[in-house]
């Protein structure tokens, strides 16, 4: 692939709803969440880093840069991409979250594939019904628009990214791409589904 694409885990929020642990750590199966999405992303990007607001040395331990929101105060996942766009030297930025463990292995290139063919800012993947709307493929020129957005106090991504020519990529032949896991019930869920 002629175009560099850098991704970045977005391990950076609340998780409230898993009790406040820190989702990317929290066990599925023995391994940490953040380890399945690192082993998804690894292979299929030039780089990698990981955007976490807490525990940082236990985010450090996987062997990749570690930073947080540059504005405090968990804004939520666009104030982590618009920190992750400052910092890339890809030509391309893949964002995922921490709590995707099963992400496609091709993500990278179908993303990038689509986003190139429509001549499109960026591209988000869907799962065939809905938007996945933290699985996104950003150049990097975008960041002064999201800056924008979030300085106007806006949190939508949706929202923002209906500014630009968004390219859709579907993996439906992809089920449980985008299984996403967040409370104890669906972390028990997905083990039993893997054992
Ligand atoms: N950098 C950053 N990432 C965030 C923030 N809020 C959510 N995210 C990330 O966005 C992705 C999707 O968010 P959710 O699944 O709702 O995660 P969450 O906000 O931690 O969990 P809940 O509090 O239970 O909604 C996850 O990868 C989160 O880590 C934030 O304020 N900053
Ligand atoms: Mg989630």
């Amino acid at each position: 692939m002629s175009s560099q694409v850098e991704a970045v885990i977005l391990a950076g929020g609340r998780a409230r709803r898993m009790g406040g642990e820190d989702k990317g750590l929290v066990e599925l199966k023995g391994q940490p969440m953040i380890r399945y999405a690192i082993d998804r992303l690894q292979p299929q990007t030039a780089d990698l880093m990981i955007n976490a607001n807490r525990n940082q040395q236990a985010y450090e331990a996987f062997g990749f840069p570690v930073f947080c929101d540059e504005q405090e105060g968990f804004h939520g996942p666009l104030s982590g991409m618009v920190s992750a766009l400052k910092r890339t030297k890809g030509n391309y930025l893949l964002t995922a979250p921490c709590d995707c463990p099963l992400l496609p292995t091709d993500l990278a290139s179908r993303m990038v594939a689509e986003l190139e063919s429509q001549g499109a800012d960026m591209a988000v993947a869907s799962d065939g019904k809905r938007h996945q709307p933290v699985v996104l493929l950003l150049k990097p020129e975008l960041l002064d628009s999201m800056q924008a957005f979030l300085d106007a106090g806006d949190r939508k991504i949706d929202l923002w990214y209906a500014q630009h020519k968004v390219a859709v990529v579907s993996f439906a032949d992809q089920p449980m791409a985008f299984v996403n896991v967040n409370t104890p019930e669906q972390i028990q869920q997905l083990a039993d589904s893997l054992a």
